[in-house]
């Protein structure tokens, strides 16, 4: 398929209203395919995300042996044997953070060797403290960059039982040995040293979706988890609605003055990324600092969102955005700087939005880099809803988390000019 190089977004000038679904969550559709990958027997998965990220999470267990039916759009049926296999050749995971790190621990538990690799952009993304953490645990596995390809020799033995991890640059190292541990040979105490991570409730939902298949872990202290040998039993899992993708809907909302019924309220999600609700619902009042650490991948949506505020936005605890899809700081003001020159500046790792309420209506024509980000991508479609000349690089590149985002602003009544 040919890929769309722009697409210039018409302001609808009218409120956005109507019903619009966000897709199933990226980040607990791959803890469920992986953990019904390690469970013997068949799992149910429904109201999953089928996008890139977890494409990529489901062919890595295909090749490791586990069958992955698909009845339907938004399904998963998973067969496991209790055992992944060594696969064939290195494991291709794209630019998606979740398989990339979960599945390297995960290769501790196969009997033999996996390669474990990504695109050119996760190539630059570290994994070197969660390669360490594993060696700690006898684990035989090498990262020579500190980032991708990782090169995992498992067992599913360990030889000891307490692993402690700075999380400092991704939770997501946490999470994997988390998983990990379950399928090994003794109790494990995992503990988290170091700065403060980012979105604790990532840990959360790793440690829910492992109970829904059959783990015991325990948090035995505010920085300790004890997870016992269990292995992982099969079951049917309900996926909820992906909560990062209900922000670029939810700022919709508030930007256009219109009523978006995403058929769940916004207290039904787990998910970290729900908080920025809360934060979205003040517009155009938002406060002075925003401390992004707990919802990290909703800051896109709502730094855009803060150029349309009354008062400018300082955005703090976002170091980390640097080493996602791309690096996020850098990416917001430059973007934001594309649409007009001193709207953004970056202090350190803090982001401060100038804010502008006087860009709605405004003809500022702007190319837009997405640095092959979807949330950039999609964040910054949200400028186009009220400024004219709004075009957004590489657009398909939000079929990483939400395929359908730019048909789901268009049932809403967004229109486009499509520049190819
Ligand atoms: O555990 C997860 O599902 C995720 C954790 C976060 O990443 P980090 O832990 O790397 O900050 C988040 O940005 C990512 O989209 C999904
Ligand atoms: C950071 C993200 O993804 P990942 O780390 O899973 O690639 C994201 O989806 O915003």
């Amino acid at each position: 398929m040919t890929r769309t190089a722009k697409l210039t977004i018409i302001p609808p000038g009218k409120p956005l209203s109507g019903r619009a679904m966000p897709p199933g969550s990226k980040s607990i559709t791959n803890r469920a395919l992986l953990l019904a990958g390690l469970a013997k027997g068949t799992s149910r998965l429904t109201g999953a995300l089928k996008s890139d990220d977890t494409r990529y999470m489901a062919e890595a267990l295909r090749a490791m042996g586990v069958a992955i039916d698909e009845p339907d759009d938004t399904s998963f049926v998973v067969t496991g044997s209790g055992r992944l296999l060594p696969p064939k050749a290195p494991l291709f995971l794209g630019n998606a953070g979740t398989a990339t790190r979960f599945l390297t621990a995960a290769a501790a538990l196969v009997d033999g060797t996996v390669i474990v690799d990504g695109d050119e952009h996760m190539r630059k993304r570290p994994i070197g403290p969660l390669v360490e953490a594993m060696r700690t645990l006898g684990i035989d596995v090498t990262a020579k960059t500190g980032c991708p390809p990782v090169t995992v020799k498992g067992t599913g033995r360990f030889q000891a039982d307490r692993i402690r991890i700075d999380g400092g640059l991704s939770s997501q190292y946490v999470s994997a040995l988390l998983m990990m541990a379950a399928g090994g040979d003794r109790p494990v105490d995992i503990e988290l040293v170091g700065e403060d991570i980012g979105a604790l409730g990532y840990i959360d939902l790793t440690t829910a979706a492992m109970k829904a298949f059959g783990a015991k872990v325990e948090k035995t202290s505010p920085v300790t988890w004890r997870v016992e040998p269990t292995g992982y039993r099969a079951a049917d899992f309900i996926v909820e609605p992906d909560a990062s993708a209900a922000t670029y809907l939810w700022a919709a909302e508030v930007l256009t003055g219109g009523a978006i019924d995403l058929g769940v309220p916004a207290g039904a999600f787990s998910q970290p990324d729900a908080r920025a609700y809360d934060m979205i619902a003040r517009f155009p009042h938002l406060p002075a600092e925003i401390d992004g650490s707990q919802m990290q991948d909703a800051v896109p949506t709502l730094a855009v969102l803060a150029a349309f505020n009354e008062t400018p936005v300082r955005f703090v605890g976002i170091a980390n955005l640097r080493v996602k899809e791309c690096d996020r700081i850098r990416a917001l003001s430059t973007g934001l700087n594309r649409i007009v020159s001193g709207l953004a500046r970056e202090e350190g790792d803090d982001l401060i939005v100038q804010s502008d309420p006087a860009l709605v209506g405004r003809h500022l024509p702007a190319e837009i880099d997405s640095f092959a980000d979807h949330r950039i991508a999609m964040s910054f479609a949200l400028a186009g809803l009220k400024i004219d000349g709004i075009t957004i690089l590489d657009p398909d590149c939000v079929g990483k988390t939400f395929p359908a985002y730019w048909r789901t602003l268009a049932a809403l009544g967004v229109t486009y000019q499509d520049n190819d």
